[in-house]
């Protein structure tokens, strides 16, 4: 059993959490951040495109001004590579495929939560969804190296929506290496490992000597994948949600938009130059 099954999880409303802009003080309490953040929904808006959701210039700048002054991640559903090749700044931790996939500065790669076993799978399921859902307009199957995201964001009748589901749950029954996950528009196919975004802010936090009495993990994402990472956080560390899923939350303050997360991070950065 892992430490996250071991403790209660308290759960929220997302209308029921202070905002993290009002006091970045005690938000820290007198603390050193450890910096995750999500990426679609949390960096960049929401699109239609999955492969146009580029990251503002600004918004860049930003990260790269926090990154100065203390350790930054990016923890996305994405494939790791694509994730780095849309944030583009070399001085960050990136865990892609919901963690599986583990680099950093100084050629650190690693995958650590043992999926490469699942990879026999996940090419067969590709294959498989890829056939069936071919002739289904809007409908798209994006591999990532330990995921499948099948996205139905761009289908618009609600009859192939529902065709979209039953396929990817019949393929999903074919293959018990693989599990399902939800996300804004999507179904994902995952290793059936227990592994997720949150033990990666954990392994993270481990394998760097993050975990210090003056060090806080903070960890901001907008997705239902990001509640595993509030969950695991909580009493550690500090969950903030972007905007809302369709769940209660175990963040514990709240950001409207990716708007807010920019002015919380430079925010962030003005505090710990001036501590
Ligand atoms: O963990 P994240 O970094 O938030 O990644 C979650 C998924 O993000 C992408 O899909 C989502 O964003 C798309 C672009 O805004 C949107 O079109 C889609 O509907 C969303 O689900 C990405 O394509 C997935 O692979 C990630 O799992």
């Amino acid at each position: 059993m892992n430490k996250q099954n071991e403790k209660t999880v308290q759960k929220r409303e997302a209308n029921e959490l202070p905002s993290a802009l009002e006091d970045i003080s005690n938000l820290l309490k007198g603390k050193k951040p450890a910096v995750f953040l999500d990426y679609d929904g949390c960096l960049t808006p929401i699109v239609k495109d999955p492969d146009k959701a580029f990251l503002a210039p600004e918004m860049r700048e930003t990260l790269q001004q926090l990154a100065r002054v203390s350790f930054v991640a990016v923890v996305s559903g994405r494939d790791r590579a694509n994730v780095e090749n849309f944030v583009q700044l070399d001085n960050l931790y990136f865990a892609g495929s919901h963690g599986f996939d583990i680099s950093g500065p100084n050629n650190m790669h690693t995958e650590p939560g043992g999926a490469k076993e699942a990879l026999p799978a996940l090419e067969k399921a590709d294959k498989e969804l890829k056939d069936k859902l071919q002739d289904v307009e809007g409908a798209w199957v994006e591999r990532k190296r330990y995921a499948i995201a099948v996205h139905y964001r761009n289908v618009a009748d609600d009859d192939l929506v529902e065709k979209v589901k039953k396929v990817t749950a019949e393929v999903l029954q074919k293959h018990p290496e693989l599990k399902e996950g939800l996300g804004k528009k999507i179904i994902e196919l995952k290793p059936n490992l227990d592994w997720h975004k949150g033990r990666a802010v954990l392994w993270l936090m481990d394998e760097l000597k993050l975990n210090q009495p003056e060090i806080v993990p903070l960890y901001i994402g907008d997705d239902i994948t990001d509640e595993d990472a509030f969950a695991s956080l909580q009493g550690q560390g500090v969950g903030i949600l972007v905007g809302e899923h369709d769940d209660r939350t175990a963040a514990s303050y709240h950001l409207k938009d990716v708007e807010e997360v920019k002015k919380f991070l430079e925010s962030l950065t003005h505090h710990l130059k001036n501590e």
